[in-house]
């Protein structure tokens, strides 16, 4: 996919806020701090379009950031971050699952899992959820530049005890925001689930 034009659209945290131009969407899920807005910024060549932070809990509303008037990519508020209230955690769950439970223009969903970790029971069970909807799921091993090469097959296992890989609408990616590692494929997933 060629990137010709990123920026920042709206904040929601009801259907009503919502885009409503009606194009399709991929989101992205995953813990506090895993990587998900510096995913953004890597895959749209931008700095700081999303917000990124070495404290977990940064992204606490759904942001839709429209890419080439062709797409949105949706960053949405990573779980399991301990210091976010119950209330609140609650809050953002119920946020999270009315909007991948009735969005119509939900294409794909990005789950991201931080490589130096076997995937989390959060991990497991969004991955399970979103199996249960039917959702194209890809999943994205980062920060794979803090991992020894030698390692890589010990992502791979790990991801494979934990998660039913066999899902008919799965693709495992391992990804890196400081290397760019598979980052055109990245794209590549997106377009193909956009187009879809
Ligand atoms: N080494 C390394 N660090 C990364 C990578 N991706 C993200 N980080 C760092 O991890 C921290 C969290 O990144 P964010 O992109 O803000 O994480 P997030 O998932 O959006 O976090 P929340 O918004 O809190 O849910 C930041 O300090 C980033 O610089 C990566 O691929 N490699
Ligand atoms: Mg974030």
């Amino acid at each position: 996919m060629i990137i010709k034009s990123s920026s920042y659209a709206v904040s929601a945290v009801k259907e009503s806020q919502y885009p409503k131009d009606n194009l399709p969407e991929i989101a992205l899920a995953g813990r506090s701090n895993v990587g998900k807005s510096s995913l953004i910024n890597t895959l749209l060549k931008r700095k700081n379009l999303a917000r990124t932070s070495s404290q977990p809990g940064k992204t606490q509303t759904l942001n839709f950031y429209l890419v080439n008037d062709e797409f949105y990519l949706v960053d949405v508020p990573g779980y399991g971050y301990a210091k976010v209230s119950q209330k609140r955690r609650q809050e953002f769950g119920e946020m999270i699952q009315d909007y991948l439970e009735t969005r119509p223009n939900l294409k794909g969903l990005i789950i991201l899992i931080d490589s130096r970790h076997e995937p989390t029971k959060d991990d497991i069970a969004m991955y399970e959820y979103a199996q249960y909807l039917n959702i194209p799921i890809l999943v994205v091993c980062t920060k794979m530049d803090k991992i020894k090469k030698s390692q890589t097959n010990k992502v791979m296992s790990g991801l494979k005890k934990n998660l039913d890989l066999n899902y008919d609408h799965v693709t495992v990616l391992t990804f890196s925001s400081v290397t760019k590692l598979h980052v055109a494929e990245l794209g590549d997933w997106i377009e193909d689930k956009i187009n879809q």
